[in-house]
């Protein structure tokens, strides 16, 4: 008999998550049933969408993508040694079939990963998952760019804006980014090809913007929301378009007067703006079509990719805590064993 480890979540977060909102606990899994196989964990995924979806519902288990290799099987199509992503949550050990797809928010909930070759199969989390195809259909579908446009990216280190930076690079477009640091920075301009970069905690924003963008800014992959995004729509060029693609900004905050709306619409009304939040999961009919050409890129050296690895099944805690204190640079992946 199987005993998975999985964290649990024992109550709502309040703010930034702790690691007492956490518990380990053991479950003994069953014997498998016809179509089903067991998966053993590799890498987990570490995303601030953890933050905001869990129900109301506690204690409850802690959702997730993870990597995994099927170590037993009764479903044909998924024999042992295949690799797996799948939405288990931060468990080692998992029995699942396809048919759970309908049990699970996430979609795709699982799907075999392609073949990588000699890249790192932890890429399936990243830049070549569901991140990189966030990353690919939010940009091309909602920003609609064209060559030689001006592109603005918030996040822009993290895993979803260091790859949407690129993308708009390859679509030859001008890009500048917003990060946390001066490290990020540097990163984003001498590996990511990033044209401009401004530390958003420690630059004069507005000037910085005219200085960068004196035509204005045609395109915003926003990633953070917040203050740092109305300054970014007043300094918008008219028909510019907005991808909202998170506000992680926002995700722990407690103060209700800081929820509140800051004026923006008098910039959306005059520049004619087009805005338009989207979650990925839009785009799961064309996951793989996403993941290859996303893979394509690595491959031929257009795309640059940074891991943030944690190691160990219960550093993943940490990790997650981490992503709101901003010390990942790239995709933030724990190895599991
Ligand atoms: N719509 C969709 O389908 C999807 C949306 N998302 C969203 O995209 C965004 C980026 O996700 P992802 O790339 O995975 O995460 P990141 O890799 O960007 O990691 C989080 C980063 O956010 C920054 N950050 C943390 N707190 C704040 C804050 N208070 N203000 C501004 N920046 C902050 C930190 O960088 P720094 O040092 O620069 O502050 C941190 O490193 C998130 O908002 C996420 O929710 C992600 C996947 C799918
Ligand atoms: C106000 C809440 C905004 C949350 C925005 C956000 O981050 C949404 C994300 C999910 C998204 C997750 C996609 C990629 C995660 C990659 C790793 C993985 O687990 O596959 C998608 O599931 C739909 C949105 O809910």
């Amino acid at each position: 008999m199987v005993i998975a480890k999985k964290i649990i979540v024992v109550n709502p977060f309040v703010g930034v998550p702790k690691h007492n909102d956490f518990d380990i606990v053991q479950e003994e899994l069953s014997e498998l049933q016809e179509s089903e196989f067991l998966a053993e964990a590799i890498y987990f995924s570490v995303d601030p969408y953890q933050r905001m979806k869990l129900g109301n519902v506690y204690p409850c288990d802690m959702i997730g993508g993870q990597i995994a290799r099927v170590i037993e099987s009764k479903n044909t199509e998924y024999p042992v040694g295949t690799l797996v992503m799948g939405h288990f949550g931060w468990r080692t050990h998992t029995i699942t079939k396809p048919e759970n797809e309908k049990l699970c928010q996430q979609k795709p909930y699982l799907y075999k990963l392609p073949d990588f070759e000699h890249l790192p199969v932890s890429l399936g989390l990243g830049v070549c998952g569901r991140v990189g195809n966030t990353a690919y259909f939010g940009f091309s579908q909602i920003c609609q760019p064209k060559p030689g446009e001006t592109v603005v990216v918030s996040g822009a280190a993290g895993a979803v804006g260091s790859h949407v930076g690129q993308i708009a690079k390859i679509m030859g477009c001008v890009v500048i980014g917003f990060a946390g640091t001066d490290e990020k920075c540097q990163w984003l301009i001498q590996e990511a090809g990033f044209d401009h970069v401004a530390n958003y905690k420690t630059a004069d924003i507005p000037t910085f913007l005219k200085g960068t963008a004196p035509n204005g800014v045609d395109c915003y992959f926003d990633n953070v929301g917040g203050e740092l995004s109305s300054v970014v729509l007043s300094h918008m060029r008219t028909f510019g378009r907005v991808a909202v693609c998170g506000a992680i900004s926002t995700y722990n905050e407690t103060n209700a007067d800081k929820l509140k709306a800051t004026v923006v619409q008098p910039s959306i009304v005059s520049k004619q703006l087009k805005v338009e939040g989207f979650q990925v999961n839009r785009f799961a009919d064309r996951n793989m079509e996403g993941i290859q050409k996303n893979l394509a890129w690595v491959k031929s050296g257009q795309l640059k990719y940074k891991e943030h690895l944690t190691e160990g099944f219960e550093s993943v805690i940490d990790a997650f805590i981490g992503l709101f204190r901003g010390d990942n640079i790239g995709k933030s992946i724990v190895k599991v064993t």
